[in-house]
């Protein structure tokens, strides 16, 4: 069959991931009407090969160890992971790969839904090649939103792609879980699959041509990598991969320096590419195959009804900041449509400026490493008067509750000129859920004096930052010499 039919809607989104759902949510709630066109599943690579499969794989492992570190839960568990209840687990949380519950979210929702490849035909035209043949061509009165991600970067690397390796789907999706692995790359991915997997108990290298987390804080790649390293994991860092090998029984990784690793599955874990190489961005005179500009509203410049959100505006690859944009794409789009007051300053109701001020993330490594904002590296390259402040989390009463032998560390980057943070990390076991009062501490730009007064729960690890603020000194006249620049650590006592 191969019959073409025109529909019109106010807006039309390429892409049906996280993003591409909360963009015509928040459409349709704005009075618009909205169609999502999407050629697998509906709620993309977060929801079935990404976030909530491997963040379940890396969960029964964690539990597992948080019994294990607290005397007397410890005695109780008595055998080990139960790695097919693990990936039952996991199944479950993938909905089995089916998308039937997002389906009838976005019918409630009042979203219309087109399952097809679409690409751009012309100005707010998207022409969709549906599942059954036919051509279906969308008009867009107002607006189009390309949301359609990122796909997994394979390097040109002599003999990878001969060797079919893993992609992080098939990290995720695993079914048999392998003898041994090799990792190349030595991002989040990397850190968090060389988590799971030694878990597992298959046999992890991790071959990164830097350090593991290398935007990271020191500590936190330190800590990370030691901790690997005591679970099994070789770590072979600052490390170029020179060709692939294949045969009958699995991979040989050779290093440029010499080394030759032996694995059963090779894992490519190098970063994201664009999808933005089949969408017609030729149609309108873009550039296909690149991470799309964007203005602050996510709008394409030159373009008063094209827009790039999540992943593939190369922003900030993260499902959390991609909905944050998204929610802010949504709202513009109706604003502008209904003629309604566009609120495009920084921190304005229809802009994504904490994309460039509060990043939050967590890498749920063991320890997991939750960081905001800049590092004092980064601060300092971008010319901040900044000074790191840090204190060892396992002294804080609530942390040595949580765990027996709690070890962790905090540090929050302060700009001395405004005296308020800009950046944050912490590292150590369930670390995560510090995180998002870091967040809002810079998003807030709340004055350290003022967050004296934030007085933490006893005992919580959240008192971490009663004891950052001490260390940093209440106020900076009577603040001690011996506070440096920089990390040393200060006991001090509950
Ligand atoms: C292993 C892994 C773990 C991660 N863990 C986390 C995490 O813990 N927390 C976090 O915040 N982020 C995490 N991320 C990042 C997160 O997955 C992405 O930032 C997020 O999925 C991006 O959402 P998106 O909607 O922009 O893109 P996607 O989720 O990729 O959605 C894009 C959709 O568009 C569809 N599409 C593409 N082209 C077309 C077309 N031409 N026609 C029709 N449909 C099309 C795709 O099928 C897809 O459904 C992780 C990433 C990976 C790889
Ligand atoms: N918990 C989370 O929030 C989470 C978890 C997983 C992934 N993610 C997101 O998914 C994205 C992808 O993760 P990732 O780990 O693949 O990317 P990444 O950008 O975090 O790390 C890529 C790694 O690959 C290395 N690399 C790049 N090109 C290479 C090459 N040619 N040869 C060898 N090494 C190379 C880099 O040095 C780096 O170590 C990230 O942007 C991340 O934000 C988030």
């Amino acid at each position: 069959m191969d019959t073409t039919l025109i529909e019109e809607y106010d807006l039309v989104v390429l892409g049906g991931g996280a993003v591409g759902e909360n963009i015509a949510d928040r459409a349709v709630r704005g009075g618009l009407t909205a169609v999502i066109v999407e050629h697998e599943l509906l709620g993309g690579e977060c929801s079935y090969w990404a976030c909530m499969p491997s963040k379940a794989l890396l969960r029964s492992p964690a539990a597992l160890r948080a019994a294990r570190n607290v005397a007397g839960a410890a005695e109780a568990v008595t055998g080990d992971l139960d790695v097919a209840a693990v990936l039952a687990r996991r199944d479950r949380f993938t909905s089995n790969w089916s998308d039937d519950g997002q389906v009838a979210w976005a019918r409630g929702a009042g979203i219309d839904l087109i399952r097809g490849h679409g690409r751009l035909s012309g100005i707010r035209e998207v022409t969709v090649r549906t599942a059954d043949g036919s051509t279906l061509v969308l008009t867009a009165r107002h607006a189009v939103a390309i949301a359609t991600g990122s796909d997994a970067a394979i390097p040109d690397i002599d003999g990878l792609r001969e060797a079919k390796p893993w992609t992080s789907r098939d990290a995720t999706s695993v079914r048999e879980v392998p003898g041994s692995l090799a990792i190349i790359g030595g991002g989040v991915v990397a850190a968090e699959m060389a988590t799971a997997f030694a878990a597992f108990g298959t046999q992890v290298t991790v071959i990164a041509r830097g350090d593991l987390l290398s935007g990271a804080e020191p500590f936190a790649r330190e800590r990370v990598a030691d901790s690997l390293r005591s679970q099994g994991v070789e770590l072979l860092l600052h490390t170029d991969t020179a060709r692939v090998l294949h045969g009958e029984h699995g991979v040989t990784v050779e290093t440029v320096t010499g080394d030759a690793v032996g694995a059963e599955r090779v894992l490519v874990a190098t970063g994201r590419t664009p999808r933005s190489t089949d969408i017609g961005l030729e149609t309108v005179g873009l550039t296909p195959g690149v991470w799309i500009d964007t203005d602050d509203t996510l709008r394409v410049p030159g373009f008063d009804w094209l827009y790039a959100v999540g992943d593939v505006n190369g922003r900030a690859l993260l499902t959390h900041q991609g909905k944050y944009q998204a929610r802010a794409t949504g709202d513009v789009i109706a604003a502008r449509a209904n003629g309604t007051t566009v609120s495009d300053a920084a921190w304005g109701a229809h802009v994504a400026t904490a994309d460039h001020a509060a990043v939050p993330q967590v890498a749920f490594t063991d320890p997991e490493v939750a960081s905001v904002g800049l590092t004092l590296a980064a601060a300092e390259a971008a010319g901040y008067r900044a000074r790191a402040v840090d204190y060892e989390l396992g002294w804080v009463a609530g942390a040595s509750l949580h765990a027996d032998d709690y070890r962790g560390q905090a540090r929050m980057v302060v700009d001395e000129d405004r005296s308020v943070i800009i950046g944050a990390t912490f590292v150590g076991p369930d670390v995560a859920e510090l995180l998002h009062a870091a967040t809002t501490a810079i998003v807030g730009e709340v004055p350290l004096d003022r967050l004296w007064h934030a007085v933490p729960a006893y005992p919580t690890v959240s008192e971490i930052w009663l004891r950052l603020l001490e260390t940093y000194g209440r106020d900076s006249a009577a603040r001690p010499d011996w506070i440096e620049r920089g990390s040393d650590l200060h006991p001090i006592a509950a």
